[in-house]
C-alpha cells in the first residue's frame, strides 16, 4: 500500500522552500555590492514577486499545529518556523532534561560592527528558555528575561545554545541558558521567568523538536 502525502504538506514544503530562498535573498541583500542600476532592477523584480504572493494572503502566519507524524510544530514562529523567513530557523532538540540548538548567525544579524545584535541573541535565548520550560512540562509566556552579555557574539561561526528548566512555583517557572562557542566559552547567558496563563491547560503538550 502506498501512503500519499497530503496536498497540504506538499504546499507547506513549497512554502518553506520559498522562505529559505527569502533568507538567501536577505543575506544577499545585506552583502551585495552590485552597481546601482542592478539594485534598481532587482528591486523591480522583487516588487513584482511580492505582489504575486499577496494575490492571496492569510490573516496570520502558519499556526501551532500537529504535523502528520504527530509532532507539534509552529512553522510560522519567528525563531524556529521553517515557513517564516525571519527565523534562522533554529532547530531545537531535547538533550535529556535540557534543550539545545546549533546556531550560526549571519551578517544579516549584525549589531555592533562585526558581531551579532544583542536583541537577536536575547530572542534566541528567550525562545530556548521557553522551550526548556515547556520540555519540563511548564510551557508559558515570558514574563521576564535577564540577559548578560559576556563577550561579543560572532556571526559565521558554529555556536551552541543550550537551556534548562530550573524550578517551578505554581504557574511560574524559571529557566536558564546560554550561547557558547564550540569549545565551551559562554558568550551570553540568560535567566527567564515563564508564566503559564491561567487559561492554558495545566500540563500542555511537550514542545516540538524545533
Ligand atoms: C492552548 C495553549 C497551548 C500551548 C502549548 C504550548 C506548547 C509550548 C511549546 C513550545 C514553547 C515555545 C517557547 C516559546 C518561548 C517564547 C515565549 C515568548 O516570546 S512569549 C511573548 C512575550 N511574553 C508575553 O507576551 C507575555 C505577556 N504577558 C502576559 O501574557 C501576562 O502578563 C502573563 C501571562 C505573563 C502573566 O499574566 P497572569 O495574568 O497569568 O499573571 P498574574 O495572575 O497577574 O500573576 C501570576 C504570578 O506571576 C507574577 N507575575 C506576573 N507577571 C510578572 C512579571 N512580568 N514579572 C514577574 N512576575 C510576574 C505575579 O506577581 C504572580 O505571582 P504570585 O503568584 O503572586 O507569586
Amino acid at each position: 500500500m502506498t501512503i500519499r502525502e497530503t496536498t497540504g504538506e506538499s504546499r507547506l514544503r513549497a512554502l518553506c522552500e520559498l522562505a529559505e530562498q527569502v533568507r538567501e535573498l536577505m543575506d544577499a541583500t545585506t552583502l551585495t555590492d552590485v552597481p546601482e542600476a542592478e539594485l534598481t532592477a532587482v528591486t523591480a523584480t522583487l516588487t513584482e514577486a511580492t505582489e504575486r504572493l499577496r494575490a492571496s494572503a492569510r490573516a496570520a502566519p502558519q499556526p501551532f499545529e500537529f504535523a502528520p507524524d504527530g509532532s507539534l510544530r509552529h512553522l510560522g514562529n519567528a525563531v524556529t518556523g521553517a515557513a517564516n523567513p525571519h527565523a534562522l530557523p533554529l532547530a531545537v532538540e531535547r538533550d535529556g532534561a535540557a534543550v539545545r540548538a546549533d546556531v550560526r548567525f549571519r551578517p544579516l544579524h549584525e549589531g555592533p560592527p562585526g558581531s551579532v545584535h544583542g536583541g537577536i541573541s536575547a530572542m534566541i535565548l528567550d525562545h530556548l528558555l521557553g522551550q526548556a520550560a515547556a520540555a519540563a512540562g511548564f510551557a508559558g509566556m515570558t514574563a521576564s528575561l535577564t540577559v548578560r552579555y559576556l563577550k561579543p557574539v560572532p556571526y559565521g561561526a558554529a555556536l551552541l545554545a543550550t537551556a534548562e528548566h530550573t524550578r517551578a512555583e505554581g504557574r511560574k517557572s524559571w529557566a536558564e541558558g546560554r550561547i557558547s562557542t564550540q569549545d565551551g566559552t559562554t558568550l551570553v547567558e540568560a535567566t527567564g521567568l515563564f508564566i503559564t496563563p491561567a487559561a492554558w491547560p495545566a500540563r500542555p503538550p511537550t514542545p516540538p523538536e524545533g
